[in-house]
């Protein structure tokens, strides 16, 4: 691919784009053409100046619309470049930005987009930002129940909407008032489960509580076919048996501040019996030692205040800017990549710079 043609918004009207791939902006706004619609990133929308704008013109129609957008939006930048990719999503680079912030994903035709699109009969775009390091690596989240997992994993979910996707799991456990099947879990008949498991249909399972439980393979699937990264909550047993397979995974183990807090979490959550309590309780001390001690875990999270373990751990997947009162370190600047060309290789996306031009 050879370099992309320079064009400003100006241009939407009079202008061609023949292929439908890079623009770039000396500033202020990019056009990206996707099929019969020009997506204008960049300056301002009528939501927010502190935040890059998305509008979209449709050519048929000669309208300039602004979508709805959802996920963390990035702040504006001196100036950025956007690339069409993968026939769903525009790769947006930054100029002047830190490296943890130079790499967007505004997802144009993905799943994720597609499903509110057609409820709410409005254009819907999503941000999401491009993560350095082990970015594609599945997320195992273990942990006593009423740690706190599922509650961490909701606030990574609402944040990052179009980065990540649940693995669900399937159990024989019957669904708490407010679950729904296919959502929280394929909620499933025994004997269907263990013949699905004899077929060699999961990942892993263990028995939890006095209930199966598994990934299947369908689920993990699933997500990466959604190109997002996936995050399975599973016990130990289960990071255990996804640790000897061939997914190569990031384990993250969370423990409560104190046993007695943990009690009072799963007490106050209400969803299950005085018995049910005093058997996951029984087993939490087990999952502790184990949990701790077993090297099974690349990562200890300890889930006292909320807000301070959930900033924790989006550091430690590479997702924070500023965490709490410390003090930012001075960033290193990336420079536009003014010439860029872009290819898939073993499901990687390789972004090859030129040399800056002044
Ligand atoms: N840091 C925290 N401080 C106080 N309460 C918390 C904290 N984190 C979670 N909770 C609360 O504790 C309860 C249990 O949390 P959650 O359901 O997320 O646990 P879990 O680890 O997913 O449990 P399980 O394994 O049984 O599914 C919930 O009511 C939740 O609101
Ligand atoms: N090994 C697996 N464990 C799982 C899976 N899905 C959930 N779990 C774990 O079960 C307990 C209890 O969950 P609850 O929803 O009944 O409170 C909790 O620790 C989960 O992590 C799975 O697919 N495999």
């Amino acid at each position: 691919m050879g370099e992309a043609p320079a064009l400003f918004v100006d241009d939407l009207l009079h202008g061609e784009i023949s292929n439908g791939f890079a623009l770039k902006s000396k500033g202020i706004q990019t056009t990206t053409r996707v099929g019969d619609k020009t997506y204008v990133i960049g300056g301002t929308d009528d939501e927010s100046t502190s935040t890059i704008g998305v509008q979209i013109f449709n050519r048929s129609t000669g309208e300039l619309t602004i979508p709805m957008v959802l996920g963390t939006k990035p702040k504006p930048c001196k100036g950025h470049s956007a690339v069409f990719l993968n026939e769903d999503r525009i790769l947006v680079i930054k100029g002047d930005s830190p490296p943890d912030d130079c790499i967007w994903f505004l997802e144009v035709d993905t799943k994720f987009v597609r499903q509110p699109k057609e409820n709410f009969q409005t254009e819907v775009v999503a941000w999401s930002k491009g993560v350095r390091g082990e970015a594609e690596k599945p997320i195992v989240i273990s942990g006593p129940s009423g740690v706190g997992k599922g509650t961490l994993i909701c606030k990574l979910m609402k944040e990052f909407p179009s980065m990540f996707g649940f693995s669900v799991s399937h159990t024989t456990r019957a669904p708490r008032d407010k679950e729904t099947d296919g959502v929280h879990y394929h909620f499933t008949d025994r004997s269907v489960m263990e013949k699905a498991i004899r077929d060699g249909k999961f990942l892993e399972f263990a028995r939890v509580h006095g209930n199966l439980y598994g990934t299947s393979v369908e689920a993990v699937e699933v997500v990466a076919d959604a190109g997002k990264r996936c995050i399975l909550d599973i016990d130990v047993q289960g990071a255990r048996s996804v640790r000897a397979s061939s997914l190569e995974a990031i384990f993250i183990f969370v423990c409560p501040p104190s046993f007695e807090e943990l009690e009072k979490r799963l007490r106050e959550r209400a969803t299950e019996t005085e018995e049910q309590i005093q058997k996951r309780l029984r087993n939490a001390r087990t999952e502790l030692e184990q949990g701790k001690s077993s090297g099974l875990f690349d990562h200890i999270l300890v889930n006292d205040d909320l807000e301070t373990c959930y900033q924790s751990l989006k550091k430690l997947l590479g997702l924070d800017e500023f965490i709490g009162t410390t003090p930012k370190p001075l960033p290193e600047f990336v420079n536009l990549p003014v010439d860029h060309s872009v290819s898939k290789v073993d499901h990687k996306i390789l972004i090859s710079c030129g040399i800056r031009r002044a």
